[in-house]
């Protein structure tokens, strides 16, 4: 793992663009993961005001709620069209279907995506509980795209988001640890006190499956990219 700190989250996500402007330059970045969330919001920015053009790149974003529309404001695909996708369009844009209840048919669909669709950049956010995109502890490290139960906190944390606490998600489809692996280069980005334990136990902890994020020390090519804060326990 290359370890990349910056004194502010701003000079972190500017780290983070310069590895994708790079990429882009050398035409080595076809396929690219994006994650939600608030972490990846700043480099989101910074591509916006760039002018680099994805217009002949595809994007696989990690995970999707159930029983929203792309339409609809709360869901990851309204975030992506807000945060990305109105300034710097791809040329096609996939999520897991997350108006079709049937999760066997969206996520073996979701698969066969990823599989025609091989990620040259994996952009990930990681949780307090070391989570990456939605598997939580105790996901299994071969898993691929799934549907999971979210977490009560995760529901309660965004309850915020509803005016009917009914119309809270309580499921998503994730993209699994195994499809995440599969990406040529990863990127981490983590920024804050609260990301401090569960950076710590992913860079330098034992790779367990109580800590999702620490899997990544047996991929080949992964940057973690940390304002001082998230790195403040290495
Ligand atoms: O970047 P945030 O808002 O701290 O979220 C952390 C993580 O939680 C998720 O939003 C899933 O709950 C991930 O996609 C994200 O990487």
């Amino acid at each position: 793992m290359k370890i990349i700190t910056a004194k502010t989250a701003t000079e972190a996500s500017a780290r983070a663009f310069d590895i994708v402007n790079e990429l882009m330059r050398r035409d080595q970045l076809q396929v690219m993961g994006l994650a939600t969330g608030s972490t990846p919001l700043d480099l989101y920015k910074q591509i916006c005001e760039s002018n680099l053009d994805f217009s002949r790149c595809t994007s696989v974003n990690l995970d999707e709620y159930v029983g929203l529309k792309p339409t609809d404001p709360q869901s990851y695909h309204y975030f992506m069209q807000e945060h990305l996708f109105n300034a710097k369009p791809f040329k096609e844009s996939f999520f897991p279907d997350g108006t079709n209840p049937d999760a066997g048919e969206v996520t073996r669909k979701y698969d066969r995506i990823l599989a025609q669709h091989p990620i040259d950049l994996q952009i990930l956010g990681i949780g307090r509980n070391g989570h990456i995109g939605f598997n939580e502890p105790g996901t299994l490290f071969d898993s691929h795209t799934h549907r999971v139960a979210l977490t009560a906190s995760t529901i309660n944390a965004n309850a915020r988001f509803f005016e009917n606490p009914d119309e809270v998600p309580r499921y998503a489809y994730t993209m699994g640890i195994a499809s995440i692996m599969a990406a040529k280069r990863i990127i981490l980005l983590a920024f804050g006190d609260a990301k401090a334990e569960a950076i710590r136990q992913t860079v330098n902890g034992p790779v367990t499956l109580e800590v999702p994020g620490s899997v990544l020390q047996r991929h080949p090519d992964v940057t973690v990219v940390l304002d001082e804060a998230a790195a403040g326990r290495l």
